[in-house]
Formats: C-alpha cells, structure tokens, sequence
C-alpha cells in the first residue's frame, strides 16, 4: 500500500519499500528489500549432489537436501518482497582456459582440477560449463526476472558481472545463501565488505565443503569480522508481506 502522508501540507507518497529490522548476530540489521539482493551461491550438481566434483573429491554432500529445500523457502520469499535473486554459477570453459594454468594458484589450489590430474577420466566433465556437473541443481532453476552470474575463482566479485550488477540497481545489502559456507560463500562476502557492501548469511540455508567445524568457524568468522548471520525464518518473516503471514 502507499498511501500518502501529509507533510507541512504537502502530500508525500509512502516510500514502499521501508526498512526492515532482520533480527542477526551479532545484532539485527536495518535493510530495505530495494537495497538488497538474495545471492544463491554455487547450487550446481557440483557442489550439492551425490555424483558431482565434490562428492567425487571426497566431500561429504549426504546432507544438502535440506539447504535446498530452505534456499527455495528463501527464494520465494525475495521473489514476493521484490527482491532480486542473483544465482552464482562457478566453473569454466571445457578445456579449462578459464581455470588458468600452473602460473594461477587457482590451477594447484582446485580440489577440481586436482581429482580431473588424478582420474583423467573426468577431464573435461567437473565444472566445465554445458555439463551436467556445471548446472544449478533442478531443484532451484532461475525464473525470468532472476539473474545468473557466472563466475570462474571463488569470490564472486572477480571477473564478473556482479559488482556492476549490484551497482547499477543501488544494491548495498547481499544475503548469502548456498554452497560452500567457507569458501565461495565467505570469500564473497569478505570481498564484498572489502567493497562496502553488508553481507548478511542465513546459516540454515549454507552447507561447508569439509567437516562440521568448517561451518562453525566460517560463520564465527562472518559475525565477527565481516558480517551477520541470520536464518531463513527471520528472512522469510522480515520480507513477508505487510498483513501477510511468512
Ligand atoms: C571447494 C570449492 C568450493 N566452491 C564453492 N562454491 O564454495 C571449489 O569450488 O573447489
């Protein structure tokens, strides 16, 4: 609803996005759905299903079923306040130029490109954008209206669309969900604060490549350093619709 306010005689419309308090540690956050964008970080057969890279790597992925179902809760409730959805997709060209060679770190680094040097096998399959492993898990494909931004190292922000993305619709808050907690999730949000931007987690909507603790220290790490972390309820229910029900 925007119904005017009347001041000094002068009839104002009501701004129809106003701010929000989204309750997060370590403090809650003041945002206006206009001002944010829900990010969906990596939700590729790679890093969310039995069979994909990281499972092949030795990664335990036996429990993102329930991160998926929490990112579509998270989804939906962006899509009704207005709030644009911004899906990362990581990965590179079938003959892996993108990956950069032994002159990148990237190339020594990439739990990818290392299994692909031990199981030739897989060359040309892990991350190799057209491929089965490169796409967004069937469970979360973008409607029109929502963004894609294909990324290629861990951060989002590098050689990619992103920043001109956020920058051209005024956004300064990002919500980050997906995959890995302590990787590309944490390596954007770092660089995000880096480039002013408040980087907010909802942890129940992430899953870590590693151990539990992995988790645990990515997320201490965003709420005391770099940003804030909330949950998909407090999301939902901060964008619900005014008179409606999360
Ligand atoms: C380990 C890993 C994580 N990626 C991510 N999306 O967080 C990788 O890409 O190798």
């Amino acid at each position: 609803m925007n119904t005017p306010v009347n001041v000094s005689g002068v009839s104002l419309p009501l701004d129809p996005h106003p701010a929000r308090e989204l309750p997060a540690r370590p403090e809650a956050l003041r945002m206006k759905a206009s001002e944010t964008a829900l990010v969906v970080v990596d939700m590729q057969n790679a890093y969310a299903t039995l069979g994909g890279y990281l499972d092949l790597a030795g990664f335990d992925v036996s429990s993102t079923g329930p991160v998926i179902a929490a990112i579509q809760r998270s989804i939906s409730a962006a899509r009704a306040a207005g709030i644009p959805v911004i899906f990362f997709q990581n990965g590179w060209d079938p003959a892996y130029v993108e990956a950069g060679g032994p002159g990148s770190p990237n190339w020594h680094k990439s739990n990818a490109l290392k299994t692909m040097r031990k199981r030739p096998e897989l060359q040309g399959q892990l991350l190799a954008k057209g491929g089965w492993d490169y796409a967004l898990v069937d469970e979360l494909k973008p409607q029109p209206g929502d963004i894609v931004v294909a990324k290629t190292r861990y951060s989002g922000f590098f050689n990619s669309t992103f920043d001109s993305t956020l920058r051209a619709r005024g956004i300064r808050n990002l919500v980050f969900t997906g995959i890995a907690t302590n990787v590309c999730v944490e390596s954007t949000l770092r660089d995000g604060f880096h480039l002013e931007y408040f980087g907010v987690v909802l942890a129940d909507a992430t899953h870590q490549a590693g151990p539990a603790f992995a988790q645990q220290a990515a997320l201490f790490n965003i709420e005391t350093f770099f940003g804030w972390v909330s949950s998909v309820d407090d999301f939902c229910t901060t964008f619900a619709p005014v008179g409606q029900p999360s």
